[in-house]
Parts: structure tokens; sequence; C-alpha cells
């Protein structure tokens, strides 16, 4: 399998270097020249297998480069029930990512029903563990055959950045240089990255926005120099990595809520940086029947309102609103670019052309273009949340169904209620645990939420952090700094 870059600039590769790669050296996004379709009779056998199991066959489809037993064992070594333990009592931890059922809906399909699909019962209780830990062991297999290593630079809003650090931490070949937003993220999300004391793992407290993080790691991989002297990795979800990693909940979801593959769903995902979602938009291109992938937002709404609008508008950090679900305070959404492609019919000249508009501090308008009509094709509706409906959406979901969901996952019930339909199910993926927001769970109501066993003390442990300005040569000079050659 070939990729190739959404800017049409950059050499095709196969997937160990884009994993090691990140960034394509064009500025664009990695994405495989086609998506492998998948048949009636592949939905049939994959089916009844083990979350491990269909990660090795979707995987598969789309990395050839790795010999098919030693991707297996990856999955296998990955998607282990002690790895995804902190499941709420009652739930499957060998289903990996179990489904809960709040309403069951009519019949062996569920039509109209509404499901939680957990996501986040891995280390760090957010769904980014579903992939993080994947390519945690992908990096260290490809590094010791290259004999090569890697030094990473993330952005996050709160939980990629301790997903990544505790899947790399002890890792061979690899340092994570992490940046986050001073004071934006949750007491519980600061505790989770500062309080690890690894040698690998450097944290860094940019006084800006996650975007401006995100800004920062995109400069210097575009430093195509520093980038091939410090060896510079990602593992944002700008790495194809990530994304395909993310595709194989889709499907374990979907055959978690169905008994039949003839059912179609609706998915409703909390979007930010649109990784998430962009995974399930490209299960729905390979042919798992998602009727609609619904997108909510929380008051950074950019992404709702391209739905609703067709206008890509991103905000500035000035514009950027500090929210309580605040891994989704995003207002340039990376992997909205992979959208676009295929919504323009992958011509990476309009893309180009978009983008220029966007880096230059603009927006684009696709209405009078064929590609407003071409986006109905694509099955996307969307909503957004603000801080009382999230209030609202957890209290009522703790009285209707006894469960404590967090707050980026009640942005996701409170736009797939307007979205319910009599006849599918819909799953509205469950991003993270309430733990993580705990401030904003007493607010909603005025208790505590569960804490998994293990994280009693997590918030008292010394912690340690490096506080930055947005600025790219400062963030290079530390990297020069803490980088042996
Ligand atoms: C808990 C949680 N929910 C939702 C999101 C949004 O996901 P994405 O950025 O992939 O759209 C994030 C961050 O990415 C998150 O950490
Ligand atoms: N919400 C994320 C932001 C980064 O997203 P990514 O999926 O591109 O890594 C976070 O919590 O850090």
């Amino acid at each position: 399998m070939r990729y190739l870059s959404t800017r049409g600039r950059a050499p095709d590769q196969q997937f160990c270097d884009i994993l090691l790669g990140g960034l394509a050296p064009d500025g664009g996004l990695y994405l495989p020249e086609t998506y492998p379709k998948v048949s009636a009779a592949d939905l049939a056998a994959w089916r009844t297998l083990s979350y491990a199991d269909l990660a090795f066959e979707i995987l598969s489809r789309f990395i050839d480069d790795i010999p098919a037993a030693d991707l297996r064992a990856i999955c296998q070594k990955t998607y282990t029930p002690a790895v995804y333990c902190n499941t709420r009592a009652g739930s499957d931890a060998t289903a990996i990512t179990p489904v809960t059922w709040l309403e069951a809906g009519n019949g062996p399909n569920h039509q109209g029903g509404l499901a939680l699909l957990e996501l986040s019962n891995g280390p760090t209780l957010a769904f980014k563990d579903m992939a993080m830990q994947l390519l945690g062991n992908l990096f260290e297999y490809v590094l010791d055959k290259r004999g090569e290593q890697t030094n990473i630079l993330g952005a996050t809003s709160g939980d990629t950045g301790s997903a990544a650090e505790y899947a790399m931490r002890g890792k061979h070949g690899v340092r994570v240089f992490m940046l986050s937003p001073h004071g934006r993220m949750s007491a519980f999300q600061r505790a989770q990255m500062y309080s690890l004391q690894d040698d690998n793992i450097f944290n860094i407290a940019v006084k800006g926005m996650f975007d401006d993080a995100q800004d920062i790691v995109k400069a210097v991989s575009n430093d195509h120099a520093f980038k091939a002297k410090y060896k510079i990795g990602a593992v944002n979800s700008i790495n194809w990595g990530r994304v395909v990693a993310q595709i194989v909940y889709y499907f374990a979801g979907y055959f978690g809520a169905t008994a039949s593959n003839e059912q179609q769903v609706d998915m409703a995902v909390p979007s930010g940086n649109f990784g998430n979602i962009c995974a399930g938009h490209i299960a729905r291109m390979m042919g798992l029947p998602i009727r609609q992938l619904i997108c909510a937002t929380n008051e950074n709404d950019v992404l709702d309102e391209f739905f609703r609008t067709g206008v890509y508008r991103p905000r500035s950090s000035a514009e950027t609103h500090v929210t309580s679900s605040p891994s989704m305070d995003i207002s340039k959404a990376s992997n909205f670019e992979r959208f676009v492609f295929d919504l323009v019919g992958r011509d990476p000249a309009v893309v180009c052309q978009l983008w220029q508009q966007v880096e230059s501090g603009g927006s684009f308008d696709l209405n009078d273009t064929p590609y407003r009509d071409a986006l109905a094709g694509f099955g996307f509706v969307s909503g957004s949340s603000s801080h009382a409906d999230r209030l609202g959406t957890i209290r009522a979901t703790k009285k209707a169904y006894g469960i404590v969901v967090d707050t980026h996952t009640a942005d996701g019930l409170k736009v797939a209620a307007a979205h319910r339909d009599a006849a599918v199910p819909v799953l509205v993926l469950e991003t993270a645990q309430a733990v993580k927001f705990e401030e904003t769970i007493r607010e909603a109501l005025n208790e505590e939420p569960p804490r998994p066993e293990g994280f009693a003390h997590l918030e008292s442990l010394p912690q340690r952090c490096e506080v930055m300005a947005v600025d790219v040569d400062v963030i290079k000079d530390f990297i020069r700094a803490h980088v042996v050659d």
C-alpha cells in the first residue's frame, strides 16, 4: 500500500516510512492511495473476532511492509484486557471496547437504541489509548528493525499527551517532547502528564492554546533540515498510524451493537482535531454500514459551522473558548484536511488552494462549488453543545441510566439526541472517563465521579514541567539541548 500527501507534492511512501515521518514534507497529511473495500464476506468473517484479531485484519489491509506474523503479534500484545482494564462496573473487559446500552431499542439490531461505545478503559482513561498503545509498540518494532531513534514532538489539549507518554515511556530509541497549553487542562490531566519522572519524557507547557502548540509542531516538522538532524517524529493524529488504529473500533462498535450486517448505525463523535471522526469517515468509505456520522463540538464550533453552512472558518487562539470539555478546545482541525481531500475528489491542487487561504488566516466557502452537493454523500450531520448543555446532559444521564459520563461524552450525547432516529441505533463514542474532569462533574452532580483503582493519589504526586513562550525557536533550542546524538 502506497500513501500519498493531501498536498500532492511529496513522494509516495510506505506505511513504516510515514509512521516515522508524521507530517508529509509538503506540509500535507498522508492518506492511502485508495481505501480498501470490505465485502459482505469480510464483515461476516470479522463479526465474531476478538478485538486483537479484528485489528490485525483491518490493519493488514493498510500495512504491507510489516510481515503479517509480526503485525499480528503486535496487535495481540497491544489489545489485551490487562491493558484496557479500567472498565465501568458490569462492562466486559474482554471486549476491549464494550458497548453499554442506555436504551436498548427494538429487536436484535437495537433500532432506535442509544449506546455508549466505551473507548476510555486504557491506562490514561481516554480514547487516545486505543491508538497510542499500538503506536508505542509499532514505533519500537520499526526503530529496532532499522536501528534508529526518534524524538517525538507532540501537542496536546489534555489527553493525547498523557496517552503518548504512557505508551512511549521506557520504549527503546524514543524520546517525547510534549507541548501542552499552560493552565488550560484539568488538574487530573496535568497530574497524569507532569508526574511522570521517566528520563525520555519532557513536558513543556506553552503560554497559549492547543492550536498554538499544534502550529509549533507543524513548523518544526516543516523545517526539513531540523527534522532530519533531530529525527523528529509525531504522535498526534497528523500521523496516519493514529488514524488507522482508530478505524478498528468503528468496526468493533458496529459488531457490538448489531446482530446483522444488513443493519445500519449512526455514530456520534465528540470532535476537536477531527482525528476520531476522520477514522469513522474512512470506515464508512471502506463499506462499514454507518448511516450518519454525527460530529459533536463544544462552544468551539468551527466543524459544526462547516457541516451546517459549507463555510470553514478556523478561529484564532484569541477567539477560542476555554471550556469544560477542554480537550476539544480546538479551532484548527488538522484532520479536516484529510476529509476535504476526499470531498474534492482527491485533487491536491484544490486542497493546496483551500489551505493557502486557511494558512494565511482566512477561511473557505464551498457554497456555489460542486463540493457543497457532494458533501451530502458523506453522511455527516453535526451540532454543538454549551457548558449548560453539558451540565444538563451529565445530570440527565446519571438520573436516567445511573451512569456518570465525562464532559466530552456529554457533548456527544447532547448532539446525538438531536439526530436520533427510530430506524437505527446511535452509538455515542465515550472518549474519556469522568474522573478526568472532576470539577465539572462536581458542579453538575454535587458528587465525586468514580475513580478507577490505581489513580487514588495522582494529583498529590510531585510534578515536573517547563513553562515556555509560544516560540518555535525556543522549543527547537530545548530539543537541541536535550537530544544526545
Ligand atoms: C476526551 C476527548 N474527546 C474528544 C476529543 C476530540 O477528538 P478529535 O481531536 O480526534 O476530534 C479529544 C481530543 O482529541 C479528547 O481528548
Ligand atoms: N484532544 C487532543 C488534541 C490533539 O489531538 P490529536 O488527536 O491530533 O492528537 C488532546 O487531548 O490532546
